[in-house]
């Protein structure tokens, strides 16, 4: 079963000046318990791409279905909702509270949770949670006084609480070493073999290599789509 479809998508930038195409027509489809990577050079329209699937901007036109609903024409509440019941976000700055605990970020997206009992059954599974990301030591802990492997791994927890099928990754290991960045993907691969699927904004080809599979888009457009043979 395909989790993401899109069709055709075209997303123009306008400026006073002129106008920009960042994505070109493209379509893909992904399908459900797929880890891919996104690659492309600076300016190709990977985040843009992300940020469409991550509904946090809208195509100039084309088709996008998540889980087989149609996101076009949905409320601003209606993608509020979605982005916090089907997505997980992971940025390359963690995007964490830093003056917050370990604790109070990975709960966070549970506030806008309007189910109080489904807020609580999900709240209880933090140890655990903060358990498999090995960041259970560092529970009331704050954020700014983690390494950067740490602060990821909570990023991930925040990405994990509300059980969504689809976790998004803008670049997750850009601003972590070499060693941390294995780390974090082997994590990311883990989660993934536990179901979800998991679309991966890279440069580097380490990471790559990590997943099923490896688009690349250059111009707004995917010039290539290979299916990996993984080594790990
Ligand atoms: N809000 C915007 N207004 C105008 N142009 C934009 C806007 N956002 C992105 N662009 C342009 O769209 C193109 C694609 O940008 P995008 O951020 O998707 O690239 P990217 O592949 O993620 O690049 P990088 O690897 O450097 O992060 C770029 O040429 C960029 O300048």
């Amino acid at each position: 079963m395909n989790i993401i479809e899109i069709e055709n998508l075209n997303k123009i930038f306008k400026t006073r000046q002129n106008h920009f195409q960042a994505l070109n027509d493209l379509s893909l489809t992904i399908a459900k318990g797929e880890m891919i990577a996104i690659m492309g050079t600076s300016g190709s329209g990977k985040t843009t791409l992300l940020n469409i699937l991550g509904c946090i901007d809208h195509a100039s036109s084309g088709s996008y279905r998540l889980n087989q609903k149609l996101i076009e024409g949905k409320s601003l509440q209606a993608l509020a909702s979605i982005r916090n019941r089907d997505l997980g976000f992971v940025m390359q700055d963690f995007a964490l509270v830093d003056h917050y605990s370990v604790q109070k970020n990975v709960l966070l997206p549970l506030n806008y949770l309007k189910d109080h009992k489904l807020r609580k059954e999900r709240a209880a599974r933090l140890p655990a949670l903060l358990e498999k990301l090995h960041i259970r030591h560092k529970q009331i802990e704050k954020v700014m006084n983690l390494s950067g492997g740490q602060k990821q791994r909570v990023a991930i927890a925040r990405a994990l609480i509300n059980e969504p099928e689809v976790i998004l990754a803008d670049e997750p290991t850009g601003a972590l070493d070499q060693k941390t960045s294995q780390e974090i993907i082997q994590l990311l691969r883990a989660i993934n073999q536990e179901g979800k699927t998991i679309v991966i904004v890279t440069h580097d080809p380490n990471i790559a290599a990590c997943c099923d599979r490896m688009v690349r888009i250059e111009d707004g457009r995917i010039i290539e789509d290979t299916k990996l043979i993984l080594s790990v």
